[in-house]
């Protein structure tokens, strides 16, 4: 029998198991007993089922004996009706039924055989009904039992599957710990190989605390002298700092005044300014052993970097100007002194620079100066003055638009050197007019001239690629690459500021002017002769305008060439004008030199009007 089994905590789930284990066991050996018996009942069955069936045979043997008794009665009957008829056949009879009573003997002596069988059969079927009832009670109570079994089994087998899914929870658990476990193994390692690590390093730092600890002490020490000497130099720096901003506003003020007091000069002189610049010999003059000219350069207080001396025939020739820049001076020298200048086209004045001087003497070098950094001349690094100061004013306010052309003064006809196919083809502008105005404001235009807006430094460079490659350049005895023509590169300048509402008109006008040459040296011939005797005449008529101005003639002849029509503004107006007289060094052409400088020297004494700023 199994006992029902209690309800078992899942934390004693092992126990529980156990008891499972041992009620199944006793389940096993109670249907193992229920079998057994099931199979005796069987076979008692089996037995009352074969008495029962040998009691039927016996009761049928009994009727057919009662009906064999029947017929043998009227048999009897029959044979003692005939008794009378035959005596043998009656003796034969008595025979026969005395047979036939040795048969009913033994049928009755089988019948009661049989009845005993049939007894004891009854007996064990009795027998065997007791027990058969016996055992079905012990069935009904082995099936009770087995039912009551077969429920605590159904319990148990409950708790089992509830503890086989807590079991299989805790073996996920038990299997995630583990791997946490593994891992926290893995990390604890290496936190041990780190804390190794970090033991040594923290010996090593504390020792290296305990060098720093002995160097922070002194310097500690140092610290205090350190800062005592900091504190003053901060006392110092402040003065110092005083006196930088009291002296760089002095300079400001310096500034604002020395450009004050430039404009104040250039209106007090009231003339045009004159560099002159001597070009240093050539290195294939020097192959060519060409002799220097006598040229120096007084050094006295009042003429250094004024004067230039030359010796002509034992004469010494003495000239002076705003500026002489020597052989050696490079082209960064020659823009430093007058990049002032340039800035006044965008306050607002008419600026005019340009380049006279006998051929070859360096005047196209010096206004558009040659490839490479340190070569630019005068046009170029003018433009980038301007651009980048107009761009630097542009956080006052001021907001500037630049317009440029370029034209070229070749056998007294103007050209304009932007006009498109003009490098391919001379004639395709030959139906333009090119005619010079002047308006009563002293601006002046060339009709038909292309006027190209301009936004930076790169616009003006590609235009004047444009135009030196449209610009007539031949070859002379003096120069290989000589200009023919005068060329005149003109930017207008208009700035507008948002925050004083003030607006002003600047031009600059950059002329680099063909070569004065003598036409016996310079073997000109044909086309080459016409060009030198019409550059000739034009500076023949710059030189008669100059005289004029200089004498302070009522009449000045600007309209005898294109050359000084074109540059009336700048010469007799209210422009601040520059000359650069170029000259040679070569001996040879110390004739032209002096020349060039008298010219120069004239043009410095010439007083023309006021400079005036256009607003
Ligand atoms: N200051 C200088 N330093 C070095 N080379 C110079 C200098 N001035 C002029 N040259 C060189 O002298 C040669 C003649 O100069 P450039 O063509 O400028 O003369 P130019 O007066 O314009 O002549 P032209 O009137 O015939 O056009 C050029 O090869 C030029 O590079």
């Amino acid at each position: 029998m199994v006992s029902a089994t209690a309800y078992i905590r899942p934390s004693n789930w092992q126990l529980a198991v156990e008891s499972y284990e041992k009620e199944r066991q006793d389940r096993e050996s109670a249907e193992t007993s229920r079998d057994m018996l099931t199979v005796d009942l069987e076979r008692v069955t089996h037995e009352a089922k074969r008495f029962s069936e040998q009691l039927k045979m016996v009761q049928d043997t009994n009727k057919r004996l009662q009906e064999y008794n029947t017929s043998l009665q009227q048999y009897n009957s029959n044979l003692q009706a005939d008794a009378s008829k035959s005596g043998e056949t009656i003796s034969k009879l008595q025979k026969e039924k005395s047979a036939m009573m040795e048969t009913m003997v033994s049928l009755k002596d089988l019948n009661n055989s049989m009845k005993n069988q049939l007894d004891s059969s009854r007996t064990s079927q009795q027998e065997a009904i007791r027990v058969k009832e016996e055992f079905r009670k012990e069935v009904e109570c082995l099936r009770s039992e087995l039912q009551q079994v077969r429920d605590d089994r159904d319990q148990s087998v409950a708790q089992v599957n509830t503890l086989n899914v807590e079991l299989a929870n805790c073996k996920e658990i038990a299997g995630q710990s583990t791997e946490d476990c593994e891992s926290l193994s893995v990390k604890v390692s290496a936190f041990e190989v780190t804390c190794n690590m970090q033991q040594e390093q923290i010996q090593t730092l504390q020792k290296q605390l305990a060098f720093a600890t002995e160097k922070l002490k002194l310097a500690d020490v140092t610290a205090v002298e350190v800062m005592t000497g900091y504190q003053e130099q901060k006392v110092k720096i402040k003065d110092l700092e005083e006196r930088l901003a009291s002296a760089e506003f002095q300079i400001v003020e310096a500034d604002k005044l020395r450009k004050k007091l430039h404009n104040t000069i250039l209106e007090l002189k009231g003339n045009i300014r004159v560099f002159c610049r001597v070009r240093p010999l050539l290195s294939d003059s020097d192959s060519s052993g060409a002799e220097e000219a006598p040229i120096s350069y007084p050094t006295s207080v009042e003429s250094a970097g004024r004067c230039i001396d030359l010796m002509n025939q034992g004469q010494r020739f003495s000239f002076s100007y705003d500026k002489v820049f020597d052989h050696v001076a490079s082209q960064e020298d020659v823009f430093v002194e007058m990049s002032q200048l340039v800035q006044s086209a965008l306050d607002g004045y008419k600026v005019c620079i340009f380049a006279y001087g006998q051929t070859g003497s360096g005047k196209t070098y010096t206004m558009m100066g040659q490839p490479g950094i340190d070569q630019k001349g005068i046009i170029p690094r003018s433009l980038e003055q301007i651009f980048k100061t107009s761009q630097s004013l542009e956080s006052q306010g001021w907001k500037y638009c630049m317009q440029a052309s370029m034209l070229e003064i070749y056998n007294e006809t103007i050209r304009d050197l932007l006009a498109p196919g003009r490098s391919s083809n001379f004639e395709m502008t030959a139906g333009k007019q090119y005619t010079i105005k002047h308006d009563p404001h002293g601006n002046t235009t060339v009709s038909d001239l292309i006027v190209a807006d301009v936004f930076s430094s790169a616009d003006v460079t590609s235009l004047l690629a444009k135009a030196s490659q449209s610009r007539s350049v031949g070859r002379t005895h003096m120069n290989e690459q000589s200009s023919r023509s005068h060329f005149v590169f003109t930017l207008k300048i208009s700035g507008s500021n948002e925050n004083t509402g003030q607006q002003v008109q600047g031009i600059l006008n950059l002329i680099d002017l063909a070569g004065s040459e003598r036409l016996a040296k310079s073997g000109s011939t044909g086309d080459r002769l016409k060009e030198t005797q019409a550059i000739n005449k034009s500076l023949s008529a710059l030189s008669d305008v100059i005289f004029a101005i200089a004498k302070g003639d009522d009449h000045v002849p600007f309209r005898n060439s294109k050359l000084t029509y074109l540059l009336q503004p700048c010469l007799g107006g209210d422009s601040k004008t520059l000359m650069f007289v170029n000259i040679s060094p070569e001996a040879s052409s110390i004739g032209e030199t002096i020349c060039s400088l008298r010219f120069a020297s004239r043009v410095n004494a010439c007083e023309i009007g006021i400079p005036r700023r256009h607003t």
